[in-house]
């Protein structure tokens, strides 16, 4: 049974997933749930993921939310000899990638989300001081990072460079990235290089994006 991918290209995380897709040249199947219809709180759906989100990864009869848990699941089973290098066995450099990937919840993902979410409600109509530091020291702690690493958790990519690349080019239509934050602004940029972000990110980003604007004064 192929693997399907449950996603909205509009949606951050789904496309952390479908980046990583891309990048492993995985064979899927990509199904698109919208949003605004509600295909996300059918039945069907719901019985497959609860948590009524986006992105789901159905593999058989197992299926898996949440796009951190679904890119280390790929990453480890669908990896091949990608493996070694996304998500590593160590137990050590594992740890330090699973804590970039719970940053990338709590502190940009979450924060640009609440950002989002108060724009859709019509309680802000820009990003408040309070969201725009918030993400701004995310940035800087990112920043911090890559001083010592060439990628978020390592000298090389993982699955965490993938979900704050996804996040980024999001939060970062809402809160632009100082270039102070000159590794954050460089690792950017080389990542905004390579075509699997080009290709599973960038027509999402604009849809992203073109939503954000319309909500944006
Ligand atoms: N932490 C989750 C967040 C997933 C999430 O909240 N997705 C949004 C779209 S960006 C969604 O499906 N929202 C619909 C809902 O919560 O009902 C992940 O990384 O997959």
């Amino acid at each position: 049974m192929p693997l399907k991918i449950y996603k909205l290209d509009a949606s951050p995380p789904a496309r952390a997933v479908m980046m990583l897709a891309e990048l492993l040249k995985l064979k899927h199947e990509a199904v698109d749930v919208n949003l605004m219809t509600g295909d996300h709180l059918t039945p069907e759906y719901l019985k497959k993921n609860p948590q009524h989100t986006v992105p789901l990864l159905e593999d058989g009869d197992f299926y898996v939310a949440d796009s951190h848990a679904i890119n280390t699941y790929l990453a480890s089973k669908y990896g091949g000899a990608q493996s070694a290098q996304l998500y590593p066995t160590d137990l050590q450099v594992r740890a330090t990638i699973d804590s970039r990937l719970y940053f990338d919840i709590s502190a940009i993902a979450g924060n640009s989300g609440a950002i989002v979410s108060a724009l859709l409600r019509g309680d802000i109509t820009s990003p408040t001081k309070e969201q725009t530091d918030k993400l701004n020291s995310a940035y800087e702690i990112l920043d911090k990072f890559l001083q010592k690493t060439k990628y978020v958790a390592a000298d090389h990519l993982t699955v965490a460079d993938i979900s704050l690349a996804a996040s980024l080019s999001s939060a970062s239509l809402l809160v632009p990235i100082d270039e102070k934050y000159s590794k954050l602004t460089a690792w950017f940029n080389t990542i905004q290089q390579e075509d699997w972000y080009k290709k599973a990110n960038g027509p999402g980003l604009e849809a992203y994006k073109a939503f954000v604007q319309s909500k944006l004064k």
